[in-house]
């Protein structure tokens, strides 16, 4: 998927943007891969500019690009034909309904009339966008204009979307919505993905592969499974509450267990000696009358790797 079978989607090398002094990016050598690929980074970390360079609507400082086997520099008319966006900012217009903008997209992007319509109603349809699509998009939902953002960014059928912070300004339940249906367009529609967060952890579920930016610096490239190694450490849940919680909390560590309690569940630490975890906490439930809900490997998180400044790759 995010792995690289078969050539690159984008590639670059020695990609370099200065804007006066500012270096937004830094000698970036990556490749990305099918599927999606969530390219994350604190608010300044260069996504943006890396996507407008990409698309060819910013010229690098130095360093190349080709995007889906095309050059940045000669090629950039094939690219936005190949290639979807959906930009950061709220660029729609507001006297304008979802559905005439898309279909005007569709047609901008050379689809005849009545092909447009079925195009257009197809995507809107695909993003959510209901009877709501007839209204002028002025008066729409921060969730809404996402959503029509997105549409026109899928209307001529690319092969690769670039996605710059789809979930900004949504609420939780909006922003559960919009990464399900970023991670559809990757494993229903096959289209290549890449989408950006400045929310690091916020991508982990829907990506195949992760790309992390820090200043303009490539701090990591890797499959999500790789950010999400084991810990070592242990979860447990029971059913009940704190009470029972701590009743096997302080069982675990009458046994020699390091444990601690994480919200509604224990963490136990990796044991020092040969002690099979597993069966001792099945057997400490047992013998205390607690109902064991759950018992799994705690997972690294996305963010652990700023935590832990990891060597830039
Ligand atoms: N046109 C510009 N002129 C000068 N500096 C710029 C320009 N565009 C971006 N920058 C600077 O370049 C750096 C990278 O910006 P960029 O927008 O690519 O980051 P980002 O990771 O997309 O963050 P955000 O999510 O806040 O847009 C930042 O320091 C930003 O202030």
């Amino acid at each position: 998927m995010g792995d690289l079978a078969g050539p690159p989607v984008i590639s670059t090398a020695g990609l370099t943007k200065h804007y006066g002094t500012v270096h937004a990016l830094t000698d970036l050598t990556v490749e990305v891969g099918a599927g999606v690929t969530g390219l994350v980074g604190a608010n300044g970390a260069g996504k943006s500019t890396l996507i407008k360079i990409l698309l060819g609507l910013l010229e690098p400082t130095s360093g190349r690009a080709s995007v889906l086997g095309h050059d940045i520099e000669h090629d950039s008319h094939d690219i936005r034909r190949l290639v979807g966006y959906m930009p950061e900012h709220d660029c729609l217009p507001p006297d304008t309904s979802a559905s005439d903008f898309v279909v005007h997209m569709a047609r901008m992007s050379g689809l005849g009339a009545s092909a447009a319509r079925e195009r257009a109603a197809d995507v809107l349809r695909h993003v959510g966008l209901e009877e709501e699509r007839y209204r002028p998009m002025g008066g729409y939902s921060t969730g809404m204009k996402q959503r029509a953002k997105l549409a026109q960014a899928l209307v001529h059928d690319p092969r690769l979307v670039f996605l710059d912070e789809p979930t900004n300004g949504l609420d939780p339940a909006a922003r559960t919505d919009m990464l399900r249906l970023v991670q559809r367009i990757g494993t229903d529609f096959g289209i290549a993905v890449l989408v950006t967060s400045h929310l690091l952890g916020e991508l982990e579920r829907v990506s195949d592969h992760v790309i992390v930016l820090d200043g303009g610096h490539l701090l990591r490239s890797s499959a999500t499974g790789d950010f999400l190694r084991r810990t070592g450490r242990m979860l447990v849940e029971v059913v009940g509450t704190e009470t029972e919680r701590d009743r096997l909390g302080q069982a675990l560590a009458q046994r020699g267990l390091t444990c601690r309690p994480r919200g509604t569940m224990v963490a136990i630490d990796p044991p020092a000696s040969d002690v099979a975890v597993h069966d001792l906490v099945r057997d400490l439930a047992a013998e205390l009358g607690l109902g064991l809900m759950r018992l799994e490997p705690d997972r690294g998180h996305l963010e652990d790797v700023f935590m832990e400044g990891a060597p830039r790759a």
